[in-house]
């Protein structure tokens, strides 16, 4: 019985101190509601930093936010990779706090692009932390110097080591994945002394090209034997690249054939204008911001020999006599500057070929056009610069057949096949110039028919000048 009274008594003491917790649960959560409803969401979290500030100094301080800039370009004026890294990773990672994205169709491209929009703030996740990226594109700020734009990558002082060690790494491994998905070849154009990147949309393939097959095959076979040999250049001591010398006359396939090469491996294309580069230092930014695996063109070299810049400077007038300064004077200058002549060589060029600066990426091509092999500097030409001279010239039997074959509906030899084939034995006719014919019908007895009398044509307005092969003019 004692005990029994002594169960209840306990039992009533329980249900009490269970009443009293209720009524004290109920009471803050009305302080909670209250609190919400009234202090707004920052001045919260604020009062609740400085309460912990309070018991845990140190804790604190590693909750700081400390950021981290990275520049489009580096100081030397190089494009930064982990800000192209950036640009590509961060439109993957839409999330519920990702709340503008630039998004656009344009010719360059094949598929929808898409971009971070400026200043707005891209929160990450990764490993289980939080890293916040906003793109500042530096248009307000007129005081800053640098105006290029910035990735401003922001993070707890914690999680630095977190961000060196396994973040960035992460991000650029990532890029470099996304990278080797993207089967698109792209071409990269000059704009000022930085690369401007597009699709490469030329059709050309190895298949397409209207070439004697025997000189198709020693080209493929030169470049699937480049693209196997690192080990062997490394061995060596050669800087892995491969030079290639392509001269004919106008319209016999030189830019066709340097899009099939890029179709055929895979690789980006620059397209470097030597006519618009102004120094030997700006030649070498160039090539320090090309990628490997890639093909660097530079078309009608004999064009490019020398390639005269125009520079800009200030001069001491006091230095100069009234005759020197009206000799110095430029038409369309103000009194106080002149213009200087710099003459820019080939030999920063010949430099970076003979692999002084090679280093800078593996697998390169580098391929010079001519129509006029004859005047190109021998220095280019000699062995260990250009490995291989290619000549692509008139279009000859075998070749037609290729061009027929892709050009005409019907790919069954046709009987005019014979009759063409015997005319292009005896003249030049680019291929160029064959194409356009064939393109005239769709139905190929007709085109083929129109293609045979416009070489009859031709060999019979034909003057007879003795030349051969590429001294004779072309039918253009
Ligand atoms: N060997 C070829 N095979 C297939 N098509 C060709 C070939 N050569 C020329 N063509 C056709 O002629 C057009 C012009 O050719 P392309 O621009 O490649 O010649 P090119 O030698 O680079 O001329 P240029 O020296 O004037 O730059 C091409 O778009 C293509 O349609």
């Amino acid at each position: 019985m004692a005990s029994l009274t002594s169960s209840f008594t306990n039992f009533r003491s329980a249900s009490s101190w269970f009443e009293v917790y209720a009524a004290f649960s109920t009471l803050m959560m009305l302080l909670r509601t209250a609190v919400n409803d009234i202090l707004p969401e920052k001045l919260r979290s604020y009062i609740a930093k400085k309460i912990e500030s309070l018991f845990f100094p140190t804790a604190n301080t590693n909750n700081n936010l400390v950021s981290i800039r990275i520049n489009q370009r580096w100081d030397n004026n190089e494009q930064n990779e982990l800000y192209n890294a950036a640009s590509k990773y961060l439109p993957t990672r839409i999330s519920e706090t990702y709340k503008s994205l630039r998004l656009g169709k344009l010719n360059s491209r094949k598929g929808l692009v898409s971009a971070v929009a400026a200043n707005q703030d891209v929160i990450d996740e990764y490993q289980g932390f939080k890293y916040t990226w906003t793109l500042d594109q530096n248009k307000d700020d007129s005081s800053n110097s640098n105006k290029d734009p910035a990735f401003v990558l922001s993070f707890k002082e914690k999680h630095r080591d977190s961000v060196m060690k396994s973040y960035i790494p992460h991000l650029l491994a990532t890029c470099e994945a996304m990278d080797a998905e993207d089967v698109t070849v792209k071409i990269f154009s000059m704009a000022h002394m930085y690369w401007n990147e597009s699709e490469l949309c030329h059709p050309a393939t190895m298949d397409t090209l209207a070439l004697d097959p025997e000189l198709k095959q020693t080209i493929i076979d030169d470049l699937n034997r480049f693209l196997k040999r690192k080990e062997f250049y490394k061995k060596v001591g050669k800087p892995w690249k491969r030079g290639y010398l392509l001269y004919g006359p106008p319209g016999t396939g030189k830019s066709s054939l340097i899009a099939a090469i890029a179709n055929y491996l895979k690789f980006n294309v620059y397209d470097l204008e030597l006519a618009s580069i102004g120094s030997n230092e700006n030649l070498m930014q160039l090539m320090r911001s090309t990628s490997p695996r890639s093909i660097i063109v530079i078309e009608d070299i004999d064009c490019n020999k020398e390639v005269h810049v125009r520079r800009r400077e200030r001069v001491d007038y006091h230095q100069y006599t009234d005759s020197e300064l009206e000799s110095l004077h430029n038409d369309d200058d103000p009194q106080t500057e002149i213009v200087k002549v710099d003459k820019f060589t080939l030999s920063a060029l010949l430099n970076y070929m003979d692999g002084l600066w090679s280093g800078y990426g593996e697998e390169r091509i580098i391929i010079f056009t001519t129509n006029h092999k004859d005047k190109i500097d021998p220095a280019l030409l000699r062995p260990g610069r250009m490995d291989m001279h290619i000549h692509l010239s008139f279009l000859k039997p075998k070749a037609f057949r290729i061009m027929a074959s892709n050009y005409l509906e019907d790919h069954h030899p046709h009987p005019l096949f014979q009759q063409i084939e015997d005319l292009l034995e005896k003249i030049n006719v680019t291929p160029a110039v064959v194409a356009e014919q064939l393109m005239r019908s769709e139905d190929p007895h007709v085109a083929l028919d129109g293609l045979c009398n416009f070489l009859q044509d031709k060999i019979h307005n034909q003057p007879n000048t003795g030349d051969s092969d590429d001294n004779q003019k072309p039918l253009f």
